[in-house]
């Protein structure tokens, strides 16, 4: 059975070698902390207005697909009870993370413990990481799924959670208005909402050792929070570092938003990386289309035109999903991206 690196790497000295990554897999040489990565302020003052904050997040999701945001509307307090009842959760005693624990997605309650990737049983090297993930919406049918400890954790995720989704959907309208688009446009395609929590404990060795390979998220939209240095996004062939700010989101777009924006946005490649002294929690939430409802997806009508043809084909959202985690199952180096088979 998968063992939780949180509840076996306290004081080694060195990475198991099933732990090793071959070179070409490694995080590679010092990568620099990118201070170029837009910060936008979200609250509007006697300089900004709601159109220069629109301005401000198209042009970054063009250029980066990457964003922070500050002054977002969720509650500094909120975001450190969140940091504060993750950190507990992962020191828990095995057995009560055992309670939860999960070898595949399949769980019924969407609800799920896992370690390393997706995959353990099939990786030929395992990522530095444990994860809880669960679905947030319809809350109230969720909650009764998602673990039950430390006590205070369905109150507390459920009270976070409702937050989240308020800027979420601000975000989505700023983002549709930049497009060109109604606000409100992305209200039906980003109902459903999810919560991963990835945990990196302290590594003996961080040069040798993932904590999460690059990937670009599925859904429409990320909004991650991060206690300590280890994300990392990639432009123009080279991987920058996400400063973490505290109290700030980092946004970044996924695949949905790539299509439906048809190719004006891209989705965001990223990966996170390991350290020598400190455990790193990130705590992020997903935007997307409802997975349990027949959602099709397509490229909004408004943004095909004569000069811009439709670059995607309209499909059903769990079809992609399967595509996607059948494309990250494969084995490295995988060639191509998982749209190449939604291209017109
Ligand atoms: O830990 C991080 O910073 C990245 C996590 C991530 O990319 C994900 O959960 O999709
Ligand atoms: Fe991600």
């Amino acid at each position: 059975m998968a063992q939780f690196v949180s509840s076996w790497s306290n004081g080694v000295q060195s990475v198991p070698k099933d732990y090793v990554m071959p070179p070409e897999r490694r995080p590679g040489d010092f990568v620099s902390v990118c201070n170029d990565i837009p910060v936008i302020d979200l609250q509007e003052n006697a300089n900004t207005d709601r159109s220069d904050i629109i301005q401000q997040i198209h042009k970054a999701c063009q250029e980066f697909g990457f964003f922070q945001v500050i002054n977002h509307g969720v509650s500094e307090k909120m975001m450190e009870d969140m940091r504060v009842l993750y950190r507990e959760f992962f020191n828990m005693s095995i057995d009560d993370k055992l309670g939860i624990f999960s070898e595949t997605s399949s769980a019924a309650s969407g609800c799920f413990l896992y370690t390393s990737g997706l995959n353990y049983h099939k990786e030929d090297v395992h990522y530095w990481k444990d994860t809880l993930r669960h679905p947030c919406h319809p809350l109230e049918e969720r909650t009764p799924f998602w673990p039950e400890k430390p006590t205070r954790y369905r109150e507390e995720v459920g009270r976070y959670a409702i937050e989240v989704r308020k800027m979420g959907f601000k975000i989505l309208d700023l983002i549709a208005e930049g497009l060109g688009l109604n606000k409100g446009y992305f209200n039906e395609v980003g109902q459903g909402q999810a919560m991963a929590i990835n945990h990196y404990p302290p590594c003996p060795d961080p040069s040798v050792a993932m904590g999460i390979d690059g990937h670009t998220d599925p859904y429409l939209i990320t909004f991650l929070q991060q206690d300590q240095y280890g994300l990392q996004m990639h432009k123009d062939g080279k991987w920058l570092g996400v400063e973490p700010i505290s109290n700030a989101f980092v946004v970044n777009i996924g695949y949905q938003l790539e299509i439906i924006s048809n190719g004006k946005l891209k989705g965001a490649e990223h990966r996170a990386v390991t350290n020598l002294t400190a455990p790193r929690t990130s705590i992020a939430t997903f935007f997307g289309p409802n997975l349990t409802l027949p959602v099709i997806v397509e490229p909004a009508k408004e943004l095909v035109t004569s000069t811009s043809p439709q670059m995607f084909k309209a499909y059903q959202y769990n079809n992609f999903i399967a595509d996607y985690l059948a494309y990250y199952r494969k084995p490295l180096p995988r060639s191509g991206t998982p749209l190449d088979s939604y291209r017109l």
